[in-house]
């Protein structure tokens, strides 16, 4: 299934535009649900589309939207043509003590190629530790003659809280609340200012698989501003939420938040693209394109980190190969050298589309989220025809590893229906594998692989504006030495030689063909010369240095050759990140449209879930209404009250 952004534009009307996008999902039947989600956006892209809502209970659905964490007995249930947006134990990197945690961890394995978290103490776990580490942030500051920081040298947060909630400031014991669990960690209090405001960025990454791990970078993004200059000095008068915090949840709420209602501009206000800030940061004269990779780095890393735990629970977890996507929202932080900090991994990034901005990306990622997680065109009676013998095949591999497909019993109406060809699928395949049973419908870790290398190289024409960050040219040989043994799959590693090296070669192999006079590719994976007089791992070495390093690196002239000529192509591709997204005379909608209701297909159960929910909304307003008027006199007395006083 292909989705595209422009099917939003027709889907408030009834015409023949908004069929182009529809019929397709309408014809196959195609479904998806929404658990503890609400999201606006993602039902609007799959009814635009033509996708029916189901219930949160129907099990026979094409595509599940979470906006929580799934059980992993759920997980164990998905079908191979279902699609779900996360993985098992991904919570590892949403939740901030564990993000921080794991990240450390791969620190005392790996050394400074891990140093992007600020330094951080878990309470109450972490106490003695804390107390220790303010002891000596007092002394260092007034050895070196300064003054305490304001408002804190450390900044606290609970560890599963959201939107900038409950955040405070320390500096010693005595400000640390008995109860926990808190992150307590050191703030950064020398940040990048625009327009000497603080600002944080907002990167979107999907991750299509984590063992191999697959993972891409969207090259939109947002910068949030706080909504008052930056100022560190106790004497400042401003509150320290709209200095010190760049939570948009929070800014909004400041009387200084200019929202941007433009669209002609990307940089208005105190919600900025990405690409305008990294223009203005090339203005200042600095390299906004090494940022990126630098970025794209931690990226990486802290997927890795947690690439044995996320691999190990897929194993047991999930049956099919290619089931599982999703999408994280990093948050970043830049200091004065430019050097990108890790400040935490969102789980369901917000998809709100509260400006006309927010509309425009949001709707853009989701497309092309929704296209690399390749949602497969099946017709719902082919679906229905194969699930009971699938079930019995995975029931059955749960009791012994090696299932026998030749006792499956297949449903008798399967062959049948089989004979209607569904879109998208060679009708051969179907019969080979499930018709005559002679292939495992189970698939062994091997075909897994198979399969994954196979989804990879879809996804590289379905990719949009997602940039592929791992694996590329060259990433095997820089990172392999700061990941973790997982193994003697080395799927990562064979993923590398199917995908890149196999590509390299194939690519070469035309050039000479066609051009016996063409110079040798800078892309190439390890043919530079440079690798003549160093050693792969000393080059990685210097790479990890250079990523980390951003005082005695700034700027791509200063890296040295042997990585330089590694990290040219990303930094090429880096350009996709400075780009404007919208386009001089373009017309842009400022908000998500309101779906017609003939498109808002709904199976009975969901428009019955849809009936309770509004009958329990205008209930739940009138309530509202009749409360507010009950206090209105009360409120007029008290103005009243005041203005005689
Ligand atoms: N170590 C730090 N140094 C400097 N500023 C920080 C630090 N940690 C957090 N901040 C600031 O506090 C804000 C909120 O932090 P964080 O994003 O971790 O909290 P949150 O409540 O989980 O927010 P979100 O809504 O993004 O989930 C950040 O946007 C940043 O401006």
């Amino acid at each position: 299934m292909l989705f595209s952004s422009d099917a939003l534009v027709h889907i408030a009307s009834d015409s023949k535009a908004s069929e182009k996008y529809t019929w397709l999902g309408e014809r196959l039947r195609l479904t998806f649900k929404m658990m503890r989600s609400d999201s606006r956006l993602i039902r609007t892209m799959c009814h635009s589309h033509g996708l029916m809502q189901c219930s949160s209970k129907n099990p026979q659905v094409n595509v599940i939207w979470m906006g929580a964490p799934v059980k992993s007995v759920k997980m164990r249930e998905l079908m191979p043509w279902q699609r779900l947006n996360q993985f098992p134990r991904s919570t590892e990197l949403t939740k901030k003590d564990r993000l921080y945690e794991n990240i450390e961890r791969s620190k005392s394995i790996f050394g400074e190629a891990y140093d992007f978290i600020p330094e951080f103490y878990v309470t109450p776990r972490e106490n003695q530790k804390m107390e220790i580490a303010f002891d000596r942030v007092l002394k260092e500051v007034t050895a070196a003659g300064g003054e305490l920081c304001f408002p804190g040298e450390f900044i606290v947060k609970p560890t599963n809280s959201r939107q900038g909630k409950g955040i405070f400031f320390a500096n010693s014991m005595a400000d640390i609340p008995a109860e926990g669990p808190l992150l307590v960690s050191r703030y950064l209090k020398d940040p990048y200012l625009v327009n000497n405001h603080k600002f944080d960025l907002r990167i979107y990454v999907a991750v299509t698989s984590f063992y191999p791990l697959v993972a891409y970078v969207y090259s939109e993004g947002l910068a949030r501003l706080a909504s008052r200059p930056y100022d560190t000095s106790a004497s400042s008068a401003d509150s320290n939420e709209y200095v010190h915090l760049t939570n948009y949840s929070i800014n909004k709420n400041s009387t200084s938040f200019v929202r941007n209602e433009s669209m002609s501009s990307e940089d208005l206000g105190h919600k900025w693209t990405l690409g305008a800030l990294l223009r203005y940061v090339e203005n200042e004269g600095k390299d906004a394109k090494l940022l990126m990779l630098r970025i794209e780095d931690l990226i990486v890393k802290s997927l890795l980190s947690i690439q044995n735990s996320v691999a190990t629970a897929s194993r047991t977890t999930l049956r099919f190969a290619c089931t599982n996507f999703e999408l994280f929202g990093f948050d970043v932080l830049v200091d004065q050298a430019l050097k990108p900090w890790l400040l935490e991994v969102n789980l369901s990034p917000s998809l709100a589309c509260d400006a006309p901005l927010d509309s425009l990306l949001k709707t853009r990622l989701i497309a092309d989220l929704l296209n690399l997680a390749c949602v497969p065109l099946l017709d719902k009676k082919i679906i229905d025809s194969v699930t009971p013998a699938l079930r019995k095949s995975m029931n059955a591999s749960q009791d012994s590893e090696t299932s026998d497909p030749d006792e499956l019993e297949l449903d008798p109406k399967c062959a049948k229906t089989l004979k209607r060809r569904p879109v998208g699928l060679k009708r051969s395949v179907l019969t080979k594998k499930i018709v005559s049973g002679n292939t495992s419908l189970i698939p062994n870790t091997e075909k897994k692989f198979d399969q994954i290398v196979r989804k990879v190289e879809l996804e590289e024409g379905r990719r949009g504006d997602f940039i592929r960050v791992f694996p590329r040219n060259g990433t095997w040989g820089m990172y392999s030495p700061v990941m973790e043994d997982l193994g003697s799959d080395d799927f990562d590693e064979r993923l590398f030689a199917e995908v890149i090296t196999k590509k390299n070669m194939k690519n070469s192999s035309e050039q000479i063909a066609t051009s016996s006079s063409s110079s040798s590719s800078s892309h190439s994976t390890f043919s530079s010369s440079a690798f003549s007089s160093m050693r792969i791992e000393e080059v990685s070495d210097l790479f990890h240095d250079v990523m980390m390093e951003c005082s005695k690196y700034p700027s791509l002239a200063d890296v040295p050759i042997e990585v330089r000529e590694i990290i040219s192509p990303w930094y090429e591709e880096a350009s996709e990140y400075t780009k404007k997204i919208t386009q001089d005379g373009e017309t842009y909608a400022s908000k998500l449209p309101t779906i017609r209701s003939t498109a808002r297909l709904r199976t009975k159960s969901c428009a019955e879930f849809y009936e309770v929910r509004k009958v329990q909304m205008a209930k739940k307003k009138e309530a509202e209404a009749a409360a507010a008027k009950e206090n209105e006199p009360v409120v007029l007395q008290a103005v009243a009250a005041k203005r005689v006083v």
